[in-house]
Formats: C-alpha cells, structure tokens, sequence
C-alpha cells in the first residue's frame, strides 16, 4: 500500500460517528475497544468524532469513563499510555436523546456542525444502531426529520442485527429504512464476516493449487459447520427466548459462513462480486418441502439442568426473564443441500447451540477416499480434512495419510496445522473492528445486502413454521453435552459422523503444529 492510497483511506474515514446504543452491552464489550483499536494503529486520523447517544443522563466525562473502563475490560490494546488514551478520549461527547423525540435529534445536528468544526470533519456522517430492532426505524425517520442527512458529506447507516424476526417483519423494517437510506448507504451488520478466518476462506480456497481443483461434488463429500458456545442464555432472555438459535445464528452467521464456502469464484474479489456469488448460493438452497422434510433433517434442541467441569448448570427454562416453559431452543442442526452444479448432492451440515463443551467455530471439509484399487476400498482409512478454525482459535489443518513408519502395509493420519492465532496473537484485530473501519471507508463487502438477508429468511421461515406447528421434536439435552443425540444419527444415516472439533480427541492421529501441542 502507498503512503498516498493509506493517506486518502484515511481522509474517506473522517466523519462523526453516532453511537446509538451507546450505554448498551455491545457499545460496551465490542465498539468501544473497536474504535480504540482503529485509533492506536492509526486507521483513524485526528478527524473524527464520536457521539455517544442514549436515555440515560451522563456528562461527557462520565462516558468517557465508561469508555475507558470497557478497554480496560474488552480491549486488545491496554489504555495505560495517558497521552495516547487523553488524545483519543478528547473526540468522545454524549448526548442524552430520546429516539422518539425529533426535538433532541435537531439538538443533535447543531451539535454535529460544532463538531465538524473542531475536528476539521467534511460533513460526513457514520450512524451505527446498537439497538433494538424495534428503533431503527423510528431512528432513521428522525435522523432525516431532525436535518442530520442535509450535510454536505456522505451517510451512512450501519444496522446490528437481527434484522427482523422473519420475512414480513424484515421487509417491513427494510420498507421503513429505505424511505431515508438508499441500499448503497445501509450497512447491515453480521459481525461473522468480519472475522479474519471467514474471510481467509476465499484465500484458501481461491488461491491454492491444492484445493481450487477438488472444490465439488466429485471430491468432497460433506461439509460441517459447528458454532458451538459453552455460554448460556446469559442476561439476555427477554431477547433470546423470542428469537432460539435459528434466528440468534442460523439466519445470519452459519448461512453467511455456508454462502462463502459454497460461492462460485468471484470476477474479482470485491463489494458487489462477492455478494453477487453468495446470493446465488441462498437462491439454490434446497427448500424444505414439507413440515415431516425438516423433522428428518432438522433437530432442535433445548438445554436442560447439566454440568460443565464439574460445575452444576441450570437448565434453560430456569434461566432468567425466560419463560418456564418455553420451547425455544437453544441448539439446532440441519443437513443443507445447495442444489446447483458444483454442488448436488453434497451434504452440508450445520450446528449451533448454547451450552456445548467448547466455545468454537469450525468448518470441516471432508474430502471422498481416493477409489484406487490400491487403497481406495480400505474401510480403516481416514478421509482427507479441511479444517478452517474461525474463533477462538484461528487456523487452519489439514489431515492426510503417510505411511506408518517401519510398517508394511499400515496407513498414519496426519494433522498438519497453522494456528494463526498462536503465531500472530494480538495482531489479529476483532471483526467489529474491520467493520467499523469499511463502513467508514465505505466497503459494504463484508456487509449483508438486502436479497442476502430477504433469501436466508425464506429458507429459515420454512423451518420456523414448521416448528411452529408443534414442538414435540423438541429434544433435550444436559447442559455441558454435545447436544441431542438426533443430530449424531442423522449424519450416522448417511454414513458420516461429526468430526471432534481440533480433532484433538483422536489419538491415532500425528500433529505436526506449531501450537506446540
Ligand atoms: N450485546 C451483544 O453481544 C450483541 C448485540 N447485538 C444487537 O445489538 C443491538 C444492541 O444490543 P445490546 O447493546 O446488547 O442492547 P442493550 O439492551 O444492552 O442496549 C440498548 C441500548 O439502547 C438504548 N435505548 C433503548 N431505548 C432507547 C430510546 N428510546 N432512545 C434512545 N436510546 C434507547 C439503551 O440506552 P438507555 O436505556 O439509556 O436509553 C441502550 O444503550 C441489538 O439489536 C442486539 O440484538 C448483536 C450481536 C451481539
Ligand atoms: O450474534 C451472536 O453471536 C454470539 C457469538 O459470537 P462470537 O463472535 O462470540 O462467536 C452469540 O453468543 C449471540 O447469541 C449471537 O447473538
């Protein structure tokens, strides 16, 4: 990159940032420390602003003490060094706002202009809604009302998710935030793209001579997806329980991950290119044609009371602001077709859920045997892995077969690893971080375009609906276990099995890591 191309990057991320949401769990744990990351390694110049809006009253000394506080906490820089953190503090301000009330909102475009003044900021505005979902639209009519889009510079608006709760209530929301905000200019948030390993998926496969070739039916023979969380419901109840882990993960995350495994190379790999591919893919997933099709290849689950290293854990329907006998679940896993050419016939299958062993998420590639004579029939061989570790550890491992030294005929797996994590560590900067820092840049690559969103929900509607129906599927598994035994079986039917997540539960199989495992 050249010192001018780094320095007009620069100047497109001036902007005043709005914060709404800004006492919220998420302006706490991911945005905050987000914007200080930006700022340590230089991706924020001096010109930018960032104003911090909620009910609740606080002087602009008080939130930057929540600032502070929440680096201290979350961040993967320390704010030990005063002069680094006063500088960054001093682009801080808050402003108590009442969505609903436009009054406060034009307080807030006089507010903007003062600070376009101080910062030196061409009028640029970046509005990102860690809200309810409820808000952004009475927000975004506000934002126009109050005058705020009448600046000279460019707006934006970056959307948490979920984004909706189904199809209508999705397009009714769209239907709201179009009325101000033209597609170019709407950044839906699902932060799974940002993460590095998701997007080094394209590297992996687009730009290895080893897999390029193999990436169809005619070499892999399913692809796994696992998000496991060892977390339970947590504080958030009141959201969850309407939503289970359909909606909470399916929808966005696992699809999105599914999307940029399956995509077709891109004509280059940039904004529009890319979402192109990955909508495609969701316009060819499989739908499920009746309720009995995803009772057979859907299984949804629900934690119950159970155990985590020797640790008693409550069950769901114990767990606060949840209802005692709710039927949400908190783990579900699908077997996925993505019917188009390269695809037919392949096996995706995707899990999730709360309350696993491991907080991990992987996506496995398992390739078919070779079908030579010479050992294509041995039942003992192990299939050739692609491993793609996305969080927390980041990596990648492929599993091979050698020779067995000193044997004659005796085949040795091996698992030969590059854990980025390990090597790089701090370096790898948080997925809120590589959002923030496009949508000021104005790069919606790694954001959801609408039709992405509008198809994942038809394909989860399907599902929903037919859970709806009744909810004696429901199965329940012990906290702290790999989730229902239905899910094992459904993949035992068609031959296969859940590979162990890092594959570190077999013990036949030889490493060469640089874990130091
Ligand atoms: N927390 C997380 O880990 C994740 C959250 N998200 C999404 O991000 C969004 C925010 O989540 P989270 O931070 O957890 O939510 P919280 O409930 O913690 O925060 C909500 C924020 O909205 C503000 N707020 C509520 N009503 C109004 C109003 N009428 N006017 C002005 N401000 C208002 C609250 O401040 P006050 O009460 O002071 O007004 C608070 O700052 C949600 O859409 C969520 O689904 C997505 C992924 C992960
Ligand atoms: O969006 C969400 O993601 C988190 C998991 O994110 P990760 O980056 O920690 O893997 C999940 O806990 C939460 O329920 C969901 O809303």
């Amino acid at each position: 990159m050249t010192d001018q191309f780094k320095s007009e990057e620069l100047a497109s991320a001036s902007a005043v940032f709005y914060l709404f949401g800004a006492t919220g769990d998420l302006a706490r744990r991911k945005l905050f420390p987000a914007l200080f990351s930006l700022y340590k390694e230089g991706k924020l110049a001096e010109d930018f602003a960032v104003v911090g809006l909620a009910r609740r009253p606080r002087t602009d000394e008080q939130f930057r003490d929540d600032v502070y506080e929440s680096i201290g906490e979350f961040s993967r820089y320390k704010s030990d060094d005063a002069e680094l953190w006063n500088r960054f503090a001093e682009h801080f301000v808050y402003m108590s706002l009442d969505i609903n009330n436009v009054e406060g909102f034009r307080e807030l475009d006089r507010l903007s202009s003062q600070l376009d003044a101080k910062f030196n900021i061409p009028g640029n505005r970046l509005f990102y809604l860690a809200l309810a979902p409820e808000l952004f639209g009475p927000v975004s009519f506000n934002l126009r009302d109050g005058g705020l889009l009448e600046s000279k510079g460019w707006h934006r608006v970056v959307i948490e998710k979920p984004f909706g709760y189904d199809l209508p209530s999705a397009q009714k929301l769209n239907d709201q935030i179009n009325q101000v905000f033209r597609e170019e200019e709407i950044y839906r948030i699902d932060h799974y793209l940002g993460k590095e390993m998701v997007q080094n998926i394209e590297v992996i496969r687009f730009a290895n001579a080893f897999f390029e070739p193999l990436w169809n039916n005619k070499h892999i023979a399913n692809v796994q997806i696992t998000l496991s969380e060892t977390v339970g419901v947590e504080e958030r109840g009141g959201y969850y329980d309407k939503s289970g882990a359909l909606r909470d993960m399916g929808q966005n995350h696992m699809l999105q991950m599914l999307t940029m495994i399956a995509m077709e190379p891109p004509s280059r790999l940039q904004g529009e290119d890319i979402r192109d591919e990955k909508v495609k893919v969701l316009r060819s997933l499989r739908q499920y044609a009746t309720s009995e099709d995803v009772r057979t290849n859907v299984t949804r689950g629900q934690y119950a009371e159970g155990s985590w290293r020797g640790k008693a854990l409550p069950g769901y329907r114990q767990e606060d602001s949840v209802n005692p006998e709710s039927v949400t679940e908190t783990y579900f896993a699908a077997k996925v077709f993505v019917d188009n050419f390269r695809w037919a016939g392949v096996p995706f299958y995707i899990r999730t859920g709360k309350r696993l062993p491991v907080k991990t998420t992987e996506v496995v590639i398992e390739f078919k045997n070779t079908g030579s004579v010479l050992f294509g029939q041995r039942h003992d061989l192990t299939p050739n892995l692609l491993v793609i570790r996305v969080n927390p550890m980041e990596g990648i491992y492929i599993k091979i077969n050698a020779k067995e030294p000193g044997s004659d005929t005796g085949v040795q797996p091996v698992a030969m690893e590059f854990c980025q994590s390990c090597k790089i560590g701090l370096n790898t900067p948080e997925a809120y971080e590589r959002l923030i820092y496009d949508a000021a840049r104005g790069d919606s690559t790694y954001f959801t375009r609408w039709d992405e969103v509008s198809q994942a929900w038809a394909f989860v509607d399907r599902i929903a609906s037919a859970w709806r129906e009744e909810s004696s599927d429901l199965q329940f598994y012990p906290a702290g276990s790999w989730g229902p035994e239905k899910a094992d079986e459904m993949l035992a039917k068609d031959g296969y099995r859940w590979w162990p997540v890092n594959g570190q539960e077999e013990d036949n199989v030889i490493w060469v890591t640089n874990t130091g495992k």
